[in-house]
């Protein structure tokens, strides 16, 4: 059948109140309402199946801990369970003192009688009543005039003052009457009066405080907007008289969806209580939800008196009693409520918070509230025990602010917003072929894998090791650069071994500042010409203070040829993270030239032979196949050192050294892992002492130019200058060390410690001072020190003492 195209024809409006001084639109909410939960009667009859007395149970003790005070437990001469289950609160003191327990019954003596005697013994009991008053249904339904309808009230209430003082006087059960006209908003405003009047009359003691009378108005079935209903209750309200003894209390109901406004303007034209359910079960469209109603107050900077700081769990137990889900919009309990999937709501939830988190850091200064104002949040989620997690979630329509709000709370990263918007367009990218919601989980992959960022995740190039050191410069006005914390004066050199596609490689470079030192290395050794467009830093916010607090770097490059061109076509960005912020810019750099080379491009690669005579091989070649063949990062110095001795030993033969033959002549020059018995001193064994906290004995079995064993001892404040003291009792003039590294090689339990020493050597006698290398290495650091400081004085022509 089609919808009428004139539906007056089938339909009536509502009949509007003539209430022309009406008081309620001008009135602003001050204090929550009386709550009454009929959840476990009103909810309960309109389940498909009623609940069990252990799910009534479960859900009772779940409303008294979100802190209603009058609970509607049942009907009790319904059903046995009914009954059973109020016997049972009462029985097993699950009431506390301070909670009413309500029942309806209809006008009724049998079934009066049956739902007093179900509350026998209870501290607290609320007895609520009721018959219909509208016209349909005294006409329909009880077939009944307007007198026949006020008697039915008058009379079954006086039946329930007689039974309800006799249960007092017998088991001291104080009672508080309810009585409700049903169907009030379709019952002629008068009317509805004139029966209250009369229930008022026949209940004969309404007083104050708790022996107020409730008159609880239902709109049973709710057929007009809210501010009609509330025209209704101010208008009960004006002309009930005693309106001081009187508790005047809503039930609303949703069949227009208008339950909420409905109780909320009701309370503004005068209702003092309101009865409904928790996420508004109820018949048909359900009773208005007082969780909605309690946290619209609380919006509103005003006390609920009700506690769902664990909203989660109230909707777990309501729903697994109730068994209806909680719709995935509904406010505040929604699964999506708290979360935004578009861009501009992501962007300016993301706004709001950097912007409230400065504001309420001034507010704490100065003592003031902080108050919540974020964009598209009306509450904050955490005060309902939810985690900021799904607040932002990221499909095809989100943008930027979205994806870079979810970076920051899940990996510490303020990207700069040109970052986010290079990133937003890899996700975008990856959002888009996958047609799907991207978790937080796949952004901060798609970001690790996109930037290189993280051990598991390590690029074409990654940085081993490092050296900054400073040398003055000559000023020239073209060394400006994008770097922070530059200085025009100073010279910076990158001394470094870099992984370059899983070969190490010794690069050097210099420049105005560590990244333009880096890029200078880079370009240098590895054809990488880049320049540093943008670069900004920020500490990790919420890691410790201190030692542990971290430092994120962002660089943008450019072609170098670029460089000054603000359009240059192609950028990349990287992204560093270190505890110490060169660190961490150096890693940036890194992470961009990554993405920049992940076109598969070549790179130069370590030669197999190293060529003298044209100079084409450098310090850095040589240095770069040690680390590779024997894992050794030879100190700059170290490296100058070695270099002279290739380059000597090449350009005796053809001016070429091949890299074994490099590497083979690194072991005889330093006698590093050769089976050499060492010609001057040789360690048989030795023992290291702790003095004290700061001074460290050294004594040994040593044999000096092949003869007996001595036993040698001395003392200073490490290792090595307790060798040196005990290498001082046997050997004339005086061993220095004059420079000392160490790394370790390898990882977990495979590693070993590295020890490069640089051993000076006087002698009385003897005009110039010796020097020598000495390299060892050892699982342990102390032994790789000392064995790499024997090493150095094999190499030099000492003279023992007499
Ligand atoms: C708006 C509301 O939510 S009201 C509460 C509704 N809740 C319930 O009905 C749940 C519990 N109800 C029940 O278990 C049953 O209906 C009972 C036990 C109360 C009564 O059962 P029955 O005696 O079998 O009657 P039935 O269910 O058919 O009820 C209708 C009768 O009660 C009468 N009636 C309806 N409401 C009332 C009332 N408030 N006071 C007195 N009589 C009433 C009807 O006029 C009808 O009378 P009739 O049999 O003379 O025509
Ligand atoms: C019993 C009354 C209050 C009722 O549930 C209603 O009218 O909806």
């Amino acid at each position: 059948m089609p919808m009428l195209s004139e539906p007056s024809q089938k339909y009536r409006p509502y009949t509007p109140i003539n209430l022309p001084n009406r008081q309620w639109p001008s009135k602003t909410f001050s204090k929550a309402p009386v709550w009454l939960s009929t959840d476990l009667r009103d909810g309960n009859q309109a389940l498909v199946n009623p609940m069990t007395i252990e799910q009534k149970t479960t859900f009772f003790r779940e409303v008294v801990k979100c802190g209603v005070k009058q609970i509607e437990v049942a009907y009790p001469s319904a059903s046995d369970t009914d009954f059973a289950f109020v016997r049972g609160l009462i029985e097993k003191n699950e009431i506390p003192d301070d909670v009413w327990i309500q029942v309806l019954t209809p006008a009724r003596e049998d079934l009066i009688k049956r739902t007093i005697d179900s509350v026998a013994g209870a501290k607290h009991a609320i007895l609520h009543m009721y018959n219909a008053t509208s016209p349909t249904f005294r006409n329909v339904v009880f077939r009944n005039s307007k007198e026949q309808t006020i008697d039915l009230a008058v009379k079954h209430t006086k039946i329930v003052r007689q039974l309800t003082e006799e249960c007092t006087n017998k088991y001291g059960t104080k009672f508080i009457y309810e009585y409700s006209p049903e169907t009030f908003t379709q019952t002629e405003p008068d009317f509805a009066i004139e029966v209250c009047e009369a229930v008022k009359t026949a209940w004969g003691k309404a007083g104050l405080g708790e022996e107020r009378i409730i008159f609880n108005l239902p709109s049973t079935v709710e057929i007009a907007p809210p501010n009609h209903y509330a025209d209704q209750i101010e208008n009960f309200c004006n002309k009930i008289s005693e309106r001081e003894k009187i508790i005047v209390s809503l039930h609303p109901h949703n069949d227009r969806g208008t339950g909420i406004a409905s109780a909320e303007l009701g309370v503004l034209a005068g209702g003092d209580r309101i009865e409904g359910c928790f996420f508004g079960n109820g018949e048909r469209t359900g009773n208005v939800d007082l969780v909605n109603l309690a946290l619209n107050l609380y919006t509103q900077g005003i006390p609920p008196n009700l506690d769902f700081s664990d909203l989660q769990n109230t909707i777990d137990i309501v729903t697994a009693c109730n068994d209806l889900p909680v719709p995935a919009r509904y406010p505040y309990a929604g699964e999506l409520v708290f979360t935004a999937f578009s861009g501009s709501h992501q962007d300016a939830i993301k706004k709001g918070f950097e912007a409230q988190r400065l504001r309420h850091q001034e507010c704490k200064a100065k003592g003031e509230p902080l108050i919540w104002d974020i964009p598209y949040l009306p509450i904050d989620p955490a005060d309902l025990g939810q985690t900021y997690e799904a607040l932002i979630r990221v499909n095809s329509q989100s943008g930027k602010g979205g994806i870079a709000y979810l970076l920051k709370q899940n990996l510490h990263l303020d990207l700069p917003r040109k970052m986010q918007v290079a990133f937003y367009q890899v996700v975008q990218e990856v959002s888009d072929r996958e047609a799907r919601e991207m978790t937080v989980d796949d952004i901060t992959q798609a970001f690790r894998r996109a930037y290189h960022y993280g051990p598991a995740y390590k690029g074409r190039l990654s940085l081993r090791n490092f050296k900054i050191s400073t040398s003055d410069k000559k000023k020239s006005p073209s060394d400006a650069d994008a770097e922070s914390g530059e200085d025009d004066d100073e010279t910076r050199r990158f001394d470094g071994t870099v992984s370059v596609d899983g070969v190490y490689r010794v690069i050097r470079g210099q420049g105005n500042g560590p990244l333009s030192a880096l890029l200078d290395a880079l370009r240098t050794h590895l054809n990488l010409d880049f320049a540093i467009r943008d670069y900004s830093e920020h500490t990790i916010a919420d890691a410790d203070e201190g030692e542990n607090a971290r430092a994120a770097s962002y660089v943008e490059l450019v072609p170098a040829n670029d460089r000054k061109t603000t359009s240059a076509s192609q950028s990349w960005w990287g992204v560093g993270v270190d505890t110490d912020i060169a660190r961490s810019g150096l890693r940036a750099v890194l992470s961009a030239v990554n993405t920049a080379i992940s076109d598969g491009r070549e790179l130069p690669e370590l030669k197999l032979t190293l060529g003298f005579h044209s100079k084409s091989s450098g310090q850095e070649d040589v240095a770069s196949v040690i680390v590779n063949q024997l894992g050794l990062e030879l100190p700059r110095r170290f490296q100058t050192a070695f270099f002279e001795v290739v380059q000597r030993k090449a350009l005796e033969g053809d001016g070429e050294i091949s890299v074994d033959g490099v590497t083979q002549l690194f072991k005889d020059t330093y006698n590093y892992q050769n089976e050499k018995p060492p010609t001057n001193v040789c360690m048989e064994s030795f023992k290291l002492d702790h003095l004290d906290d700061k001074r460290r004995a050294l004594s040994g079995s040593f044999t000096f130019f092949g003869g007996a064993s001595r036993s040698i001892s001395g003392s200073g404040n490490g290792p090595l200058s307790s060798v040196l003291a005990a290498l001082h009792t046997q050997i004339a003039g005086t061993l220095s060390i004059r420079d000392y590294w160490e790394h370790s090689i390898g990882e977990g339990s495979e590693v070993t410690a590295a020890s490069y020493v640089d051993l000076v050597y006087e002698v009385e006698g003897r005009k110039t001072k010796l020097s020598a290398w000495g390299v060892a290495t050892d699982t342990d650091i102390t032994a790789s020190g000392v064995k790499a400081v024997l090493n150095a004085v094999n190499d030099l022509d000492i003279v023992m003492k007499d």
